[in-house]
């Protein structure tokens, strides 16, 4: 292996850390960050993440609330909750787990919840202010990415970065989050004719589609730094990553692990956004 590893698990646990001391401060203070997590339906592996949600807040010392709603739980009654927390002093960031069942339409659910707490920084005022530098909250998966990548050492400046994959909730805002850090940006898809081109030629490759090993060795260039945002289960039903390890490994500069790598990373900015949330609400009382 020629590659280093990026180890998320530690750099989560660091950052938690840091969140825990700076929440004792504030609930010192008599105001305790406070994260709301709403879930819908039984989808299983939703409930194994929301309950590590929980659990990460738990142990920075954050208070968490944990709303869990049947499947017929219908738009409306969603709605109507999601306005209570908003109103909620104790609530300072909310988080509606996705995907939400196909009777409620998540555009209208992930816009009702107010600016000032939407720690998961998915809607549309939240997007605009990634696109125009204010200090709205930046989606967790690719601030964890940044902070991945800040690890390493390497500096971004006018290296070449190729995002694949272009969802709204990582690819765009992962693109976004690289430029604003003075990258040259590339973002490739599924309409992309040879992707391989493109991330030959990048000093960082970040993979967020969704498929096994669509990331090999040949298509990484030496030292490349390499950032798995994949969750997906190989045939004997392990957790794996877009990025095929084992191949890549030997070739790049850096790699992220699956387990281990942007999974943890995801839950440590949602808590750092939460507890910046509760200390903007301090500033402006
Ligand atoms: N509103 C909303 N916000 C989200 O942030 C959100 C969401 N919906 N829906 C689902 C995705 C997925 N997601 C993950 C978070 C942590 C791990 C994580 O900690 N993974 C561990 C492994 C966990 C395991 O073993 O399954 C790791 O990669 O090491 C994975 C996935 C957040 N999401």
């Amino acid at each position: 292996m020629t590659a280093q590893l990026i180890d998320g698990l530690a750099l989560s646990k660091s950052i938690r850390a840091e969140v825990a001391t700076r929440a004792a401060a504030l609930t010192a203070k008599g105001c305790k960050p406070g994260l709301a997590v709403v879930i819908v339906g039984d989808d299983p592996a939703s409930h194994v993440y929301v309950r590590n949600k929980v659990k990460a807040c738990a142990d920075a010392g954050l208070h968490s609330v944990l709303e869990k709603y049947e499947a017929t739980f219908t738009e409306a009654e969603l709605l109507a909750r999601i306005d209570a927390l908003n109103n909620d002093p104790t609530i300072h960031g909310i988080l509606v787990q996705m995907p939400l069942p196909k009777h409620i339409d998540p555009h209208k659910v992930i816009e009702a919840i107010t600016t000032s707490k939407d720690v998961d920084g998915y809607s549309t005022l939240s997007a605009g202010e990634l696109m125009t530098q204010l200090p709205g909250f930046r989606p967790c998966t690719p601030y964890g990415c940044m902070k991945l990548i800040e690890s390493t050492g390497f500096d971004l400046r006018g290296k070449h970065a190729v995002v694949i994959g272009r969802s709204n909730t990582v690819g765009k805002p992962m693109a976004l989050l690289l430029l604003q850090a003075n990258a040259t940006v590339t973002v490739c898809h599924s309409a992309t004719p040879d992707i391989g081109q493109h991330t030959r030629q990048a000093d960082v490759v970040v993979a967020a589609v969704g498929r096994r090993n669509m990331l090999t060795a040949d298509m990484v260039k030496p030292g490349a730094v390499v950032i798995d945002v994949g969750i997906n289960r190989n045939d004997d039903g392990k957790l794996c990553g877009d990025v095929d390890f084992d191949g890549v490994k030997e070739v790049a500069g850096w790699i992220t692990p699956v387990p281990g790598g942007v999974g943890p990373m995801t839950i440590a900015m949602l808590l750092v956004n939460t507890l910046e949330s509760a200390e903007r609400s301090l500033k402006s009382v």
